[in-house]
C-alpha cells in the first residue's frame, strides 16, 4: 500500500455498507495520513445487500472514525452504490449512476495538484515489458516535467546508471507525442533489452539525476497497534527502505543522539542503502 499512495493526490476508501469498519480501514486511514494524502471521498459498496439503515448507520461510524483520526470527518463526500450492479449493468441508480456520482465528487473534492511543468523530466519506473517487434515499454506516473518523443533519456538505480531515446509515448491505448507530469504513461524505449530495465529505476533527463547509498531522515517509527513492529531501531541494525518504485535493504548507521528508537518514538537517522538509488535533492523521498 505504501508504494502506491506515495503517488496518490487523493484516495477513494471504499467500504461495505454490509460490514462497517474493519481493521484495515484504519490501517489504510493510518498509512494514508502518514503519507500525507489528506484528500479522501468515501464510497458504500454493497448497497444492494444492507438495507438502508445499515447504510445509513456505516455512513455514521465512518464519519465518526475520519473525525476520530483527524479528518474533517462531516465534510468528506460520501456516495452509496454497488460496484456489483455497475459491473452488471443492474439497478442504474445504485450501479452506474453511483460510479458518476463518485467520480464527480472526486473532481469536486480533491484538488488539482500544481503539476512541475518548468523542472527536468522524472519518472519512478513501476513495469517494464517487452513487445515483439517493438521493443521495451516502462510504465509510470511522470512526476515532473515533460516528455516528448524522441528524447534522450537516462534510467538511474541499484548502482548503474544508461541512457537512451523515448521513441514512443502511449496512454490508455492511444499514441501521443507528448505526456505532461502527473500522467500515468507507457514510453517506448530505444535498442534496450527487457532484463536491462526493472521497476525502481528513475528515467530522468541525462545529467539531472545522481545516485546515493546514504540520507538523513527524520522518523517516527509506527507502533504494534499501528500496524508497526514491536522492535526499535538501533544503531547497524536493519530497515528496508522504500520509496517511490523502490525498495532496498538498508542499515541503519547513526540515530541522532539517541541509542536506539523505540516504536512510538520520532528520531533523526541516516541510513545506508546496500544498492545505491536515484534521487534528485529537495525531491521527497516518499
Ligand atoms: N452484493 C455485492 N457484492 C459485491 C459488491 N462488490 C463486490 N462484491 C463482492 O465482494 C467480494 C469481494 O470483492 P473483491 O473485488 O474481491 O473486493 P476486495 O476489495 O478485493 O476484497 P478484499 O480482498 O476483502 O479486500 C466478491 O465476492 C464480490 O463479488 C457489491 O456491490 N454488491
Amino acid at each position: 500500500m505504501i508504494t502506491g499512495t506515495s503517488q496518490m493526490d487523493g484516495a477513494i476508501l471504499v467500504v461495505a455498507a454490509t460490514d462497517g469498519a474493519m481493521p484495515q480501514t484504519r490501517e489504510h486511514l493510518l498509512l494514508a495520513k502518514q503519507i500525507g494524502v489528506m484528500n479522501i471521498v468515501v464510497f458504500i459498496n454493497k448497497v444492494d445487500a444492507a438495507d438502508e439503515e445499515m447504510t445509513e448507520l456505516v455512513e455514521m461510524e465512518m464519519r465518526e472514525l475520519l473525525n476520530e483520526m483527524g479528518w474533517k470527518g462531516d465534510e468528506i463526500p460520501f456516495v452509496k452504490g454497488s460496484a456489483l450492479c455497475a459491473l452488471e449493468g443492474k439497478q442504474p441508480e445504485i450501479g452506474a449512476e453511483a460510479i458518476m456520482k463518485l467520480m464527480d465528487e472526486v473532481d469536486a473534492y480533491i484538488p488539482q495538484p500544481v503539476r512541475d511543468l518548468d523542472k527536468p523530466f522524472y519518472l519512478p519506473v513501476e513495469h517494464c515489458y517487452s513487445i515483439p517487434g517493438r521493443g521495451t515499454v516502462v510504465t509510470g506516473r511522470l512526476e515532473r516535467g515533460v516528455i516528448k518523443k524522441g528524447m534522450e533519456c537516462e534510467f538511474i538505480g541499484y548502482g548503474r546508471s544508461f541512457k537512451s531515446t523515448i521513441t514512443g509515448i502511449e496512454m490508455f491505448h492511444k499514441i501521443l507525442d507528448e505526456a505532461q507530469a502527473g500522467d500515468q504513461l507507457g514510453a517506448l524505449i530505444k535498442g534496450l533489452k527487457r532484463d536491462e530495465m526493472s521497476r525502481g529505476l528513475i528515467m530522468a533527463k541525462p545529467g539531472t539525476v545522481k545516485m546515493h547509498d546514504h540520507f538523513e531522515a527524520q522518523v517516527y517509527l509506527l507502533t504494534k497497534e499501528e500496524g508497526g513492529k514491536t522492535r526499535p531501531y538501533t544503531p547497524w541494525g536493519q530497515a528496508h527502505v522504500f520509496s517511490k518504485t523502490w525498495d532496498v535493504a538498508s542499515k541503519i548507521v547513526e540515530i541522532t543522539g539517541k541509542e536506539m528508537l523505540m516504536p512510538g518514538e520520532d528520531g533523526k537517522c541516516i541510513f545506508r542503502l546496500l544498492k545505491p538509488m536515484g534521487w534528485s535533492k529537495g525531491n521527497a523521498l516518499r
